[in-house]
């Protein structure tokens, strides 16, 4: 069943006299528990897309329904946890006390149902962090940092999480180990995801669905199903099918640029 569903989605900017055309004619479906991966070039609106769907920025045609909710409705009942290119942590908070932040800000909103949380030791475990519970924010390193951030969405009791370039910050062999761990969690939750990409091999890796975007204004190109089994390991990538996919994406991508 549809659970996120954006249709005949359009999105202007204005600003100082100018109007910028980010968004046309967006129409993409999803169900829930799926990884979805946005990639296209720089400026096509991946971000604006995220911040749609999270009820953060308003549109100025079409409709974004979330289990039949509009992005408002869903962000009142709490149902996105979003993680940022750079972790919005407390550096003087040890890490699990930022694993509780969300059910802080819950409960302010007298909200109970933080009750039923996961462990959120488990949940640093399952990204490597099991030692660091105890460690304050700032004596983690930016990779580290942004591990927590990844275990506090899972952890948050949200269903979906949007997820801004979350690894972009990061050197090459921390981006890649993160991208297991992260692949890992999810394969353990299954909360729907969407994830703005600029790697093509992250896309491929962690996703159901890949979203194709064209440059400005933002349209969808092709949306890819990826369609590599489950649990995927380190050794997917050197199949020939998730090469495969890669030079589809890239292929797809220089498509737009002629
Ligand atoms: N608040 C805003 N006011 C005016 N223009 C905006 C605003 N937010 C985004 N834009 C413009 O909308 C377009 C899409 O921006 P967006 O950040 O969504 O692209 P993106 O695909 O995420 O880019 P990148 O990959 O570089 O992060 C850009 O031209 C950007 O300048």
């Amino acid at each position: 069943m549809t659970y996120i569903k954006i249709q005949q989605v359009s999105k202007f900017f204005k600003r100082r006299g100018q109007v910028t055309e980010a968004l046309r004619d967006i129409n993409l479906e999803f169900q829930q528990g799926t990884f979805v991966s946005l990639i296209g070039p720089s400026g096509c609106g991946k971000s604006t897309l995220l911040r749609i769907v999270g009820g953060l920025t308003e549109i100025d045609q079409g409709e974004v329904t979330i289990g039949g909710l509009s992005p408002g409705g869903a962000q009142r009942q709490k149902q996105f946890g979003f993680v940022p290119q750079s972790p919005a942590l407390f550096p003087w908070r040890t890490v699990l006390e930022n694993m509780n932040v969300p059910f802080e800000v819950n409960r302010k909103g007298g909200d109970a149902e933080s009750e039923n949380r996961e462990d959120p030791i488990e949940l640093l475990q399952s990204v490597g962090l099991g030692d660091f519970v105890h460690s304050y924010a700032k004596e983690l390193s930016g990779g580290m940092q942004q591990r927590v951030g990844i275990a506090r969405a899972f952890g948050s009791g949200a269903p979906i999480l949007l997820m801004d370039e979350p690894f972009s910050a990061l050197d090459e062999i921390t981006r890649e180990r993160i991208s297991y761990q992260l692949l890992d969690i999810w394969e353990s939750h299954q909360k729907t995801v969407l994830f703005v990409t600029h790697s093509l091999r992250e896309a491929v890796l962690l996703s159901d669905k890949v979203v194709v975007m064209s440059a400005r204004p933002g349209q969808v190109a092709k949306v890819i199903d990826i369609n590599l089994p489950r649990p995927r390991q380190a050794e997917i990538e050197d199949s020939e099918q998730f090469h495969y996919y890669v030079s589809e994406i890239r292929a797809s991508l220089r498509e737009r640029w002629k």
